[in-house]
């Protein structure tokens, strides 16, 4: 189970790079926002997501409180803050999983507000979940191909032509046994599922999400429940997906991966935007601080700390038992 972070200021944070990003291995090659200082809101370069006056409430609570957030295309961008903060949330509106109470968000120019999530992923943007969801009595190789995008199969004019779904089901096995080749399930293809550990399901959403070649992927918590021997080839395939030119977007409450992973990170607290920059200058943050110890600043910080890590196993229970791979 990752541990969650009380982040500290490094000694002296680098100020702004030009490419904007984290881990020098895959630097980017331009600045990713524009206009002065990093801050909530700021304008982006090239957002592949702009999202204005996003809210939802739940009763009385409300959950996410989002003015204005550019995410930036061809990057790998952390969403972070402490249990609570609507992270989850605000990835359910975006991908359509769920309803705001009001908001208007485009994905790569065009409105995606109010669009369900499955046209939302057609158009290319797609998401895993925290908890991997069920794959009932499915295949590995069986559920890889549920998540191929229309299925030329599935229609009635195609249905009638057998050689153009065959066609079609053949482009799809391929494809699907091509990631898991990449995601080294390969030899498990004809296993169960559900019989894999909760790592190795967490590989298999994120191949499966990309079975429609989609242009972001969004992944919640994709290393919660994961071995650190797993967690490590996660990390190169989130790496990855951004060298074969995809945005990334995930929720994380291990710094230290943010701070391998990232090129830009965004810090919700009580719904809100409070912080958005470079991995090294918002962990620097003082309310980036404060959103995490919020009203604890003046106890020990080591029963803070232990006090987060049992909120935090109580809330996040493990995938499933882990195997090496
Ligand atoms: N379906 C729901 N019904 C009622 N309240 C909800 C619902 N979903 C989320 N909430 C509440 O909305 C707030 C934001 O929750 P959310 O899960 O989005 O936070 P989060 O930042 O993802 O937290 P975590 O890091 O613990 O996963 C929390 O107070 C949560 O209890």
């Amino acid at each position: 189970m990752p541990e969650p972070y009380i982040p500290e200021p490094p000694a002296a944070p680098e100020p702004a790079a030009a490419g904007g990003g984290a881990a020098g291995a895959h630097a980017l090659p331009g600045p990713l926002w524009k206009d002065g200082p990093a801050r909530p809101g700021c304008a982006k370069v090239d957002p592949i997501i702009t999202a204005d006056a996003v809210r939802k409430s739940f009763g009385g609570l409300v959950a996410v409180d989002v003015e204005h957030i550019e995410i930036p295309r061809h990057a790998i961008t952390a969403l972070i803050g402490p249990n609570g903060a609507g992270k989850t949330t605000f990835f359910n509106l975006l991908t359509g999983f769920d309803k705001a109470d009001r908001g208007y968000w485009e994905f790569d120019g065009a409105r995606i507000s109010g669009v369900p999530a499955w046209k939302v992923a057609r158009r290319g943007q797609v998401r895993t979940f925290q908890l991997t969801k069920a794959f009932g009595g499915l295949s590995v190789l069986d559920s890889m191909k549920l998540g191929a995008r229309g299925q030329l199969g599935e229609r009635f004019w195609a249905s009638l032509v057998p050689p153009l779904w065959r066609a079609q089901e053949q482009r799809i096995e391929e494809r699907a046994l091509e990631l898991l080749t990449q995601f080294t399930l390969y030899e498990k293809r004809n296993d169960l599922a559900l019989s894999m550990s909760g790592g190795q399901r967490k590989l298999l959403e994120m191949a499966r999400a990309l079975m429609s070649d989609p242009q972001l992927v969004m992944l919640d918590e994709p290393m919660a429940g994961v071995n650190p021997a797993l967690t490590q080839s996660l990390l190169g395939h989130i790496v990855r997906l951004k060298e074969q030119g995809m945005t990334v977007v995930f929720v994380e409450h291990d710094m230290h991966m943010v701070q391998a992973t990232a090129d830009w990170v965004v810090v919700m607290a009580q719904g809100k935007v409070v912080a958005e920059g470079v991995p090294a200058e918002v962990m620097a943050d003082p309310i980036v601080i404060d959103a995490y110890l919020g009203a604890n600043m003046d106890r020990d910080l080591h029963e803070v700390v232990e006090q987060i890590r049992s909120e935090y196993a109580a809330t996040h229970p493990a995938g499933g038992p882990d195997d090496a791979e």
